[in-house]
C-alpha cells in the first residue's frame, strides 16, 4: 500500500465518521464540501474532517481508495457513503438518519427533521 492509501485506510478504520473535504469543518473551501460539513454540524454529528487541499496524495489517493472522482467524500465505519449530492439525497429521504442509527452514530434526529422539512 502506499503511503497515502495507508494512512486513509487508517483513518477511515480509526473513526466512525471521516469526510474528506476542501478547507475544514470550520472553514470549507468548496460549496459541495460545505453542504456536507453543514448537514453534518447541523445534525451535531461527531466527525473527523480531512483537509484534501492540504495534501496532494491524500487528494488523489482518496479518489483511488474509493474509486470516486470527487470531493467530498463522507465515511461511516470504514465504509465510502457518498459525495455531495448522494448525501443530500441520504439527508432528505433519511437514509442518513438510518444509517447512523444502525451504525450507532449519535446525531439530532430533530435537526435532521428540520432540514427535511426546510426543503420539503
Ligand atoms: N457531484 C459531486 C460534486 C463534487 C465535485 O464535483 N467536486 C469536484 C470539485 S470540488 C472535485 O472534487 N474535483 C476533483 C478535485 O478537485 O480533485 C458530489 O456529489 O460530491
Amino acid at each position: 500500500m502506499s503511503d497515502a492509501k495507508t494512512q486513509i485506510d487508517e483513518t477511515v478504520k480509526a473513526n466512525d465518521v471521516v469526510l474528506f473535504m476542501k478547507g475544514n469543518k470550520a472553514m470549507p473551501q468548496c460549496g459541495f464540501s460545505s453542504r456536507v460539513a453543514g448537514v453534518l454540524n447541523y445534525m451535531g454529528v461527531e466527525y473527523n474532517d480531512v483537509n484534501v487541499l492540504a495534501d496532494d496524495a491524500i487528494r488523489q489517493g482518496i479518489k483511488d481508495y474509493s474509486d470516486w472522482p470527487t470531493i467530498p467524500q463522507l465515511y461511516v465505519k470504514g465504509e465510502f457513503v457518498g459525495g455531495c449530492d448522494i448525501i443530500t439525497e441520504m439527508t432528505l429521504s433519511g437514509e442518513l438518519d438510518q444509517l447512523f442509527e444502525a451504525n450507532g452514530v449519535a446525531y439530532d434526529k430533530d435537526a435532521a427533521e428540520k432540514i427535511r422539512e426546510a426543503n420539503g
